[in-house]
C-alpha cells in the first residue's frame, strides 16, 4: 500500500506515540512478560499501528511498531504484529470515534473478567471515568475479529471505556491512545479498590443521579478543561 507523505508522516508520529505508551504498561503494573499491547488509529488513513508481537517492553521503540489495515493485514513493519491485532482492527473499524486501544491481562480486573462479574459503581472514580459498572463481555478465542466483536457489542452505547472480557483480561478504547490507556490504569485501580472492598464488607452503590453527576462533571470540567 503507498500513502502520501502527508500520512507517511502522522504514521511516524503516531509509532513514537505508541511505543512510549507501551512504557505505560510495565510502569503502572498492568503487564507481566509481554501480556498486552496498544495501538493507535491512524488518522485520514485506514490503518492502525500496534506493537509487534511478543517483544518485550524494553525493546519496543518507534521503529519496530507495526502498521496494519483495519482487517489486520501487514502494512508497514519487519516483525509479526500483536496477537491481537484483529480485535483492535475490528473496534477501529466499527466505532469511527476511537483512535485507541488497549488490552492488558491487569491482575484484580482480569480476576473480575474470570468471574464475569461486573465491577460496580461504588466508588466516585468508577462515577468519574466509567459513568457507571464496568461490563464484561463475551468469551471469545484469540486471532480472529471474535473478540472485536464481544468489544463493539458490549461498549458501543455504553459510557464505559473498559470491558472485562471473560476470562481473558481488559480491553479498553478511548479517543487517543493515551486515553486508552489512562483508562486501563484507572480500571486496574479501582478493581483492586473494589474487591477490597469486598473484603470487608458490602459497598455501597452510588445513586444514578450521582452517577450522572460525577460523571458530567469529570468528563467536561476536571482537570485544565
Ligand atoms: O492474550 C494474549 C495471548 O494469549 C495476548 O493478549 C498477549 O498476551 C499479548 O500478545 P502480543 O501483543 O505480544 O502478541
Amino acid at each position: 500500500m503507498t500513502v502520501t507523505e502527508s500520512v507517511a508522516t502522522t504514521i511516524r508520529s503516531i509509532r513514537a506515540q505508541v511505543a512510549a505508551l507501551h512504557a505505560e504498561l510495565p510502569r503502572n503494573g498492568l503487564v507481566v512478560w509481554t501480556a498486552g499491547n496498544v495501538s493507535a488509529r491512524v488518522p485520514g488513513a485506514d490503518l492502525l499501528v500496534i506493537k509487534p508481537s511478543g517483544v518485550s517492553y524494553d525493546e519496543i521503540t518507534a521503529d519496530n511498531m507495526v502498521v496494519t489495515d483495519l482487517d489486520a493485514n501487514l502494512v508497514d513493519g519487519e516483525m509479526a504484529p500483536s496477537s491481537d491485532t484483529a480485535a483492535h482492527a475490528y473496534v477501529y473499524k466499527h466505532m469511527p470515534h476511537v483512535n485507541g486501544v488497549v488490552h492488558t491481562h491487569s491482575t484484580y480486573a482480569t480476576a473480575w473478567s474470570a468471574r464475569a462479574e461486573p465491577i460496580p459503581c461504588v466508588l466516585t472514580m468508577i462515577a468519574d471515568e466509567f459513568g457507571g459498572e464496568i461490563p464484561v463481555g463475551p468469551f471469545a478465542l484469540i486471532g480472529d475479529d471474535s473478540i472485536g466483536q464481544g468489544i463493539v457489542t458490549t461498549l458501543s452505547g455504553h459510557r464505559s471505556p473498559a470491558v472485562l472480557m471473560r476470562n481473558h483480561g481488559v480491553f479498553t478504547i478511548g479517543a487517543s491512545a493515551r486515553a486508552a490507556v489512562k483508562a486501563a490504569v484507572m480500571c486496574e485501580d479501582v478493581a483492586r479498590t473494589v474487591h477490597i472492598a469486598r473484603q470487608l464488607g458490602t459497598p455501597l452503590p452510588i445513586a444514578q443521579n450521582d452517577v450522572d453527576s460525577l460523571y458530567a462533571r469529570y468528563q467536561n470540567v476536571y482537570g485544565q478543561a
